[in-house]
C-alpha cells in the first residue's frame, strides 16, 4: 500500500465513510450481524438448497459492509439460498422478515455501541484539522441509520462540515450503494461538484460507488486486510491508515536530486512488477528531442518502435501541449491514446474524438487573440504564433534575447484583457489557454478515466521534461511513477518526480526495460 496526496487546488472538498473508515465501528457491526444472522439460520429448520454455516468475515466484506441494513439482511440471505418475506417497519425485533432480522441485529448493535471504547481511530482529527487549514471542507456519509449516535460516542459529531447519514438517506429516498447518491448529496451540500471531491472509502461497494458518481478521486483504506478487493472495485489507490494522505502543494527535490532512472531501475521494477501499470508520455523535449523549429519536432524509429511495442502490453498515452491531430499525426500509432492541447480533447486508439467542454467557452477569445497576436507580433523576427484547437502558442526561440520581454509582454497584455484565458509558460514558448482549472494533471485522470478496464486501478506512469507536465507529475506523485527529463534550459528548478533521466533517447532505453517487464520478460539491465 502507499502513501497518497491531495491537493487543495483541486481536491476541496472530502467525503468520509464513517464505520471503519473514521470510527473503528466496523467490528461492532460485525459481531451484531454475526449474532443475529447464526442464531437464526441456527433455528431456521434445513431445507435443500440452503446453506446454514455461520456468518463469516468474508460475509460481512462481500454482502453487507456499507449497505443499508435492508439490503443487507436481503443480499446475505440470498448468498445462502434463503428466501424471506420482506416484512414492514412496524415488525418487531426478532420477527421472521427482513425487517423484522435487521431490527435484531440493529438492537444488539446499539447495547454493544454503548458499552465499546474508543471510537474515533486516531489519525482522524490530524487529517482533518491538515484539510481544514488548507481550506477543504469535509463530510461524512453513511448508510447507517445510527449514525449520528456512533459520532456522537466517539467525540466527533462538530468535526465535520457535511452530514449525510441513513435517516437522511431514508427520508430522501437516496438508494444505498453502490448508488452514488448518497456521495453525490454529501458534494452538494459540501457545493463542490464530484470532480472536486475526493471520497475515502472501506467497503467495496462505497468505492464502486465513489467511480460511478466520477468522484475527483476515490481512496480505498484497508485498515486490517489487504487492499485488492478495493483495487478490483475500482480506487485509485488503497492506503492502510489516515495519516498515509498528505496534503501538499510544493515540490521539494531539485532536478539535481532526483535519482536517475536507470541507476534506480531495479526499484521502479520492484514498484511495478506485477501490476497493472498506465503510460502516459509528453511529447516534445520528452519522446522527441527539442528541436529548433516546432514544425520539425519528430520521434526517432527506435522511440516509435518501443511505444509500439509497449502498446502491445499496456495501455499507452501521449499527453500534449500541442493540437490534438498535429501529435497524433507525429507519434503515427494507431493503438495509443492521444490528448491535445494539454488535455482539453482527447482521441482514443483508432481516432475518435473528445473533449470535456471546458474549453469551449474560450474559442473567439483565442479566436481574437491570434488575431492580435498575429498582426503585432508579425513585426517581431522569429515570433512564431502556433494556434490549437484549445490554446494559442507563441514561440520565442528564435526571437532576439533584447525583444523576448516585448513578445512575452504582448501576450500578457493580450491574455489579461480577454476573461477566459490565462498565460502558461513553457521551454521558449508562452501560451494563452482557457482560464478553467484544468492541467495535465486533471488530464491525466481524466485519460486514465477513459481508457478502459486495463487503466481503473493500475499505477500510472508518467515522463515529461517541462512546466506543464509537473502537474502531471504532482497528480501522481504519491500512487505513480514520476520521470523528469532534464534540460539545461531547465537548471535545476523543483520537480515532483521520483525519477530523471538526462534526454529523451535515455527516456527510450527506459521505455524498453518497462516492456521487456510488461511483456513479462527479463527486464533487468544487462
Ligand atoms: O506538451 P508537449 O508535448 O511537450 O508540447 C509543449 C509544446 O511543444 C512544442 O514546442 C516545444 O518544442 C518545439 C520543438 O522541439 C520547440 O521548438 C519549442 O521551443 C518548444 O516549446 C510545440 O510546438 C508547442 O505547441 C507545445 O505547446
Amino acid at each position: 500500500m502507499v502513501a497518497t496526496g491531495l491537493d487543495p487546488r483541486r481536491h476541496r472538498g472530502v467525503v468520509f465513510d464513517v464505520d471503519g473508515v473514521i470510527t473503528n465501528t466496523a467490528a461492532v457491526h460485525a459481531a451484531a450481524w454475526k449474532r443475529m444472522f447464526d442464531d437464526y439460520v441456527a433455528e431456521r429448520p434445513p431445507a435443500p438448497g440452503e446453506d446454514h454455516r455461520p456468518f463469516s468475515n468474508e460475509d460481512y466484506v462481500d454482502h453487507v459492509d456499507g449497505k443499508r441494513r435492508i439490503d443487507g439482511v436481503r443480499d446475505f440471505l440470498n448468498s445462502r439460498g434463503i428466501s424471506l418475506p420482506l416484512g414492514g417497519a412496524d415488525d418487531v425485533a426478532g420477527a421472521h422478515t427482513a425487517h423484522g432480522l435487521g431490527k435484531l441485529k440493529d438492537r444488539y448493535f446499539t447495547d454493544s455501541l454503548a458499552s465499546s471504547g474508543t471510537l474515533l481511530f486516531e489519525d482522524v482529527v490530524p487529517l482533518v484539522e491538515a484539510l481544514r487549514e488548507h481550506g477543504v471542507r469535509t463530510a461524512v456519509v453513511s448508510a447507517s441509520r445510527n449514525c449520528r449516535a456512533v459520532l456522537s460516542r466517539a467525540g466527533a459529531e462538530q468535526l465535520f462540515d457535511v452530514l449525510v447519514d441513513g435517516v437522511l438517506a431514508d427520508d430522501l429516498g437516496l438508494p444505498g450503494k453502490p448508488d452514488p447518491a448518497i456521495f453525490l448529496k454529501a458534494a452538494r451540500r459540501l457545493d463542490l461538484p464530484a470532480s472536486a471531491c475526493v471520497v475515502v472509502e472501506d467497503a467495496s461497494v462505497g468505492v464502486r460507488a465513489g467511480r460511478r458518481g466520477e468522484f475527483g478521486r476515490v481512496i480505498g483504506i484497508a485498515r486490517f486486510g489487504p487492499p485488492n478487493r478495493l483495487v478490483r472495485a475500482g480506487a485509485d489507490v488503497v492506503v492502510s491508515t489516515l495519516a498515509d494522505i498528505t496534503v501538499t502543494t510544493t515540490p521539494d527535490r531539485r532536478l539535481s536530486e532526483v535519482g536517475d532512472a536507470h541507476r534506480c531501475w531495479d526499484e521502479i521494477a520492484q514498484r511495478l512488477r506485477g501490476r497493472r501499470v498506465v503510460l502516459v508520455l509528453d511529447f516534445d523535449g520528452t519522446l522527441s528531442p527539442i528541436c529548433d523549429d516546432p514544425a520539425g519536432a519528430d520521434m526517432s524509429p527506435r522511440t516509435r518502435d518501443v511505444l509500439q511495442r509497449l502498446s502491445r502490453s499496456i495501455p499507452v498515452a501521449v499527453l500534449s501541449g500541442r493540437d490534438l491531430q498535429d501529435v497524433r499525426h507525429r507519434v503515427g500509432l494507431e493503438d495509443l491514446w492521444y490528448a491535445g492541447s494539454h488535455g482539453f480533447e482527447l482521441a482514443a486508439p483508432g481516432g475518435e474524438t473528445a473533449a470535456h467542454g471546458l474549453g469551449e467557452p474560450a474559442s473567439a477569445d483565442l479566436d481574437e487573440a491570434e488575431r492580435l497576436l498575429g498582426a503585432e507580433l508579425r513585426e517581431v523576427p522569429g515570433a512564431e504564433v502556433d494556434r490549437k484547437r484549445f490554446a494559442l502558442a507563441v514561440h520565442y526561440r528564435h526571437v532576439e534575447p533584447g525583444l523576448i520581454g516585448d513578445v512575452l509582454s504582448a501576450v500578457d497584455r493580450v491574455g489579461r484583457s480577454r476573461p477566459t484565458l490565462r498565460v502558461a509558460h513553457g521551454r521558449q514558448v508562452v501560451e494563452l489557454v482557457p482560464d478553467v482549472e484544468w492541467n495535465k494533471g486533471w488530464a491525466l485522470r481524466w485519460l486514465l478515466k477513459r481508457m478502459g478496464p486495463a487503466s481503473a486501478g493500475a499505477v500510472p506512469v508518467f515522463a515529461g521534461d517541462d512546466y506543464t507536465d509537473e502537474n502531471a507529475l504532482h497528480e501522481i506523485h504519491h500512487d505513480g511513477v514520476g520521470v523528469v527529463v532534464r534540460s539545461a534550459e531547465h537548471g535545476d528548478r523543483l520537480t515532483w518526480a521520483h525519477y530523471a533521466v538526462n534526454d529523451p533517447c535515455s527516456l527510450t532505453e527506459l521505455l524498453a526495460h518497462l516492456a521487456s517487464l510488461a511483456e513479462g520478460g527479463n527486464s533487468d539491465r544487462s
